[in-house]
């Protein structure tokens, strides 16, 4: 996490201030929450009713216990003030114009593997994911947003696979000759995470549909894409021409 502290107040002050404006004006508020609320699960896969296991003064708490304080707040604006709130718990999430060097596993693996470098898994890559594609989590959160269904909902691919594999995956995808370097595993990473997405089938009849293989391939066109603009347009920012007063010259 790059600046905890900011990521601390956003998530607190920040969905304080939108509650308070949503109240203001009647609107209907979508919080963007995350499967960081089941923090490293002891129940899988996870779905709505699980509570969490977070640890409150980890290195991930910031981020972790910041969206958890959002929900709160979300469902006491609505008991208390008849705010309407929607909550989606976002699983973890790709696709074209992602943030190139977030350091997130998908970013870093496409970027390693397009580059020649060795791709960094944190542990022994046995930890699992479930990634989806954007496309998919927008329909998720219209459907969200469209339907009466204030309580939170998972919207996640329930496609699980380990790091390593997923490295693999990407290496292969990207036809790159990449050594895979083992580091050390990060601080309270969570070991599985798998969303059960039965309540968004049946209640917004929403399920992903993009495969993990074609979403990463548009991935890693896109990513591909922006290395080539990157090593063939370099920026050099160009002085704004200088505003000159009528009738005046200026001496410097
Ligand atoms: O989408 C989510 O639910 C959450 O996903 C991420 O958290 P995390 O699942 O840990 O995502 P990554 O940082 O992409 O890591 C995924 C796994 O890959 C591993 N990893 C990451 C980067 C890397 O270079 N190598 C590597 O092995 C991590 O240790 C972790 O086990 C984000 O940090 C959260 O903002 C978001 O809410």
């Amino acid at each position: 996490m790059y600046n905890p502290i900011k990521t601390l107040k956003t998530n607190t002050i920040g969905t304080l201030n939108m509650l308070g404006l949503a109240k203001r004006v009647g609107a209907r508020l979508l919080l963007a929450s995350t499967s960081e609320v089941y923090g490293d699960p002891e129940v899988h896969p996870q779905s709505e009713d699980y509570w969490g296991h977070v640890n409150p003064i980890g290195p991930r708490a910031c981020y972790d216990e910041g969206k958890r304080v959002a929900e709160t707040m979300c469902y006491a604006y609505m008991k208390q003030e008849g705010v309407e709130v929607r909550v989606a718990r976002i699983f973890n999430t790709f696709g074209p114009r992602m943030h190139m060097n977030d350091g997130r596993v998908v970013s870093n693996f496409i970027l390693q593997a397009l580059q020649g470098e060795p791709l960094t898994v944190y542990g022994s890559g046995s930890q699992t994911r479930a990634f989806q594609y954007v496309s998919d989590l927008v329909n998720g959160l219209v459907a969200l947003m469209n339907s009466n269904v204030s309580s939170p909902v998972n919207l996640g691919n329930p496609e699980e696979h380990t790091i390593l594999e997923f490295a693999q995956l990407i290496k292969n995808l990207v036809g790159s000759g990449s050594e895979i370097q083992f580091l050390s595993e990060a601080q309270d990473d969570p070991q599985k995470r798998k969303p059960d997405i039965r309540k968004a089938k049946m209640m917004l009849a929403w399920e992903p549909v993009v495969p993990l293989e074609e979403g990463l391939n548009k991935a890693i066109h896109y990513f591909r894409k922006e290395l080539e603009y990157q090593a063939n347009n370099q920026y050099i920012p160009k002085p704004k021409p200088a505003r000159i007063k009528k009738g005046r010259t200026r001496h410097n």
